[in-house]
C-alpha cells in the first residue's frame, strides 16, 4: 500500500511534527521512522517528559527533535503570525494561550514552513486535532471543505486482498448534497492514489427510490449532481450498502447499475452512518483503518484514531508525509 510514498520518502527527507510526543504509539512509530531514515520527526513536549516516557516504553528517540512550546525561541513571533491570521476573529492573548497547546503549536510550525506536516490524535480528539488547521491552514484552492476519508484494507476469506475507501467518517457531521458531492469526487481521487479504481455509492437506508425522507433526498441529489458531471469514474446513489456491495443484491435492487453490488468507494450520509460504518467494519470485520485522510486541507496535516495501534501511527506518517 504504500511502497510508492516509501520511495518518494527515502528522497525527499520530510519533516513532521507529531503533537504528542510523549504517547508511545508515537514514541515507537517515530523512533522507527528515524531509524529506517524515511523522514525526521519533530516531537511536541517537555524534552525531559518526552526522554521519561520513550526510555520508559523502550524506545530510542536519540537524535530525534523535541521542542517545547513552553520555552520555545520563536514564541513571541508565532503568536504574531496567528494573530495576524486570525485578525478580527482571535486576539493576541487568545493566540498566545492557544499556542502554549501543542495542537495550535505543531499546526503553526507546519504554517511557518518549520515541518511539513503534522500527525496528531492519538490522544487529542478529532476535533481538537483538526480545528487548529481549519483555522490557520484552510482548505486548498479549489476545494470548498476538509473531509476524511479511511481506506480500509483486509485479506478475503479466499486469501485475495481486499480494498475499499469510505467518507466522511470524521470531520463533516451533516454535509449538504453539495459537499457531499465534494466528499465524493475527494474520496474517489484518494482512493484512486492507493490503487483503487473507483466505483462510487452514496449509501442510503433507500435504493434509488425504495425508502421516502429528506436524507434519501439529499443522497439523491447529490448523486444527480454527480451523474451531470463529467467523472472519470462511475456513481451511483442512492444506494443501501448491500446494495452497493452485494452483486446478487446490487442486481435485484438496482438492475443495470454499472456500480451497484461493485462498489469500492462508500459516502456515507452523515458523520453518525460514516463513524459508526467504518468502526463496525474495522472491529467486526477485520479490517485495517488507514486514516481518517483528510482532504481539501492546504497542508498535509492528519488525524488518528484515539484507538489507533503503533503501526497505524507508522502508516499514517509515511501517508501524511509522502502524499502531495
Ligand atoms: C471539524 C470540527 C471540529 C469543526 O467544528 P468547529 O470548530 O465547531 O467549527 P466552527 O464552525 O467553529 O469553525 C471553525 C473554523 O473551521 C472552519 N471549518 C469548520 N468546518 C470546516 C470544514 N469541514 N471544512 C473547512 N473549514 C471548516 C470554519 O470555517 C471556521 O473557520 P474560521 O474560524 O476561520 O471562521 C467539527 O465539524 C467537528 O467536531 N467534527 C466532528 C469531529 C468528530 O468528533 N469526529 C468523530 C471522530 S473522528
Ligand atoms: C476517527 C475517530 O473516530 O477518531 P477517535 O476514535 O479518536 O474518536
Amino acid at each position: 500500500m504504500l511502497e510508492k510514498l516509501v520511495e518518494t520518502l527515502k528522497i525527499k527527507n520530510k519533516r513532521l511534527i507529531y503533537t504528542e510526543g510523549c504517547d508511545p504509539r508515537i514514541l515507537e512509530a517515530a523512533s522507527r521512522l528515524h531509524r529506517e531514515g524515511l523522514l525526521t520527526p519533530v516531537l511536541v513536549g517537555e524534552p525531559e517528559a518526552v526522554r521519561a516516557a520513550a526510555e520508559n516504553a523502550g524506545f530510542d528517540i536519540e537524535g530525534i527533535e523535541i521542542v517545547d512550546p513552553m520555552h520555545y525561541d520563536g514564541f513571541e513571533a508565532m503568536v504574531d503570525k496567528m494573530t495576524e491570521l486570525r485578525k478580527g476573529k482571535m486576539t493576541a492573548d487568545e493566540c498566545a494561550a492557544a499556542l502554549k497547546k501543542a495542537n495550535y503549536f505543531g499546526t503553526m510550525y507546519v504554517k511557518l514552513g518549520l515541518a511539513d506536516g503534522l500527525l496528531g490524535g492519538a490522544t487529542y480528539s478529532t476535533a481538537d486535532t483538526v480545528r487548529p488547521a481549519l483555522q490557520i491552514v484552510k482548505t486548498r484552492p479549489g476545494s470548498k471543505i476538509v473531509s476524511s476519508c479511511f481506506i480500509m484494507d483486509r485479506t478475503g476469506a479466499d486469501g485475495k486482498p481486499e480494498r475499499y475507501a469510505m467518507a466522511d467518517c470524521a470531520i463533516n457531521l451533516h454535509p449538504s448534497a453539495e459537499e457531499l458531492v465534494e466528499i465524493a469526487v475527494e474520496t474517489a481521487k484518494t482512493a484512486s492514489f492507493f490503487g483503487i479504481d473507483p466505483k462510487v455509492a452514496l449509501l442510503s437506508y433507500s435504493t434509488l427510490g425504495s425508502g421516502k425522507g429528506e436524507d434519501v433526498d439529499k443522497v439523491r441529489a447529490a448523486a444527480a449532481l454527480l451523474k451531470d458531471m463529467d467523472l472519470p469514474f462511475p456513481v451511483e446513489g442512492e444506494l443501501q450498502f448491500d446494495a452497493a456491495f452485494a452483486p446478487e443484491v446490487g442486481k435485484l435492487k438496482a438492475p443495470g447499475s454499472r456500480v451497484a453490488g461493485e462498489a469500492n468507494v462508500f459516502v456515507f450520509p452523515d458523520i453518525n452512518a460514516g463513524n459508526i460504518g467504518y468502526k463496525i467494519a474495522q472491529r467486526l470485520g477485520g479490517f485495517e483503518a488507514v486514516g481518517p485522510i483528510l482532504q481539501g486541507l492546504a497542508a498535509n496535516i492528519n488525524d488518528l484514531s484515539r484507538g489507533c495501534s503503533a503501526e497505524e501511527v507508522y502508516k499514517m506518517s509515511i501517508i501524511t508525509a509522502g502524499m502531495e
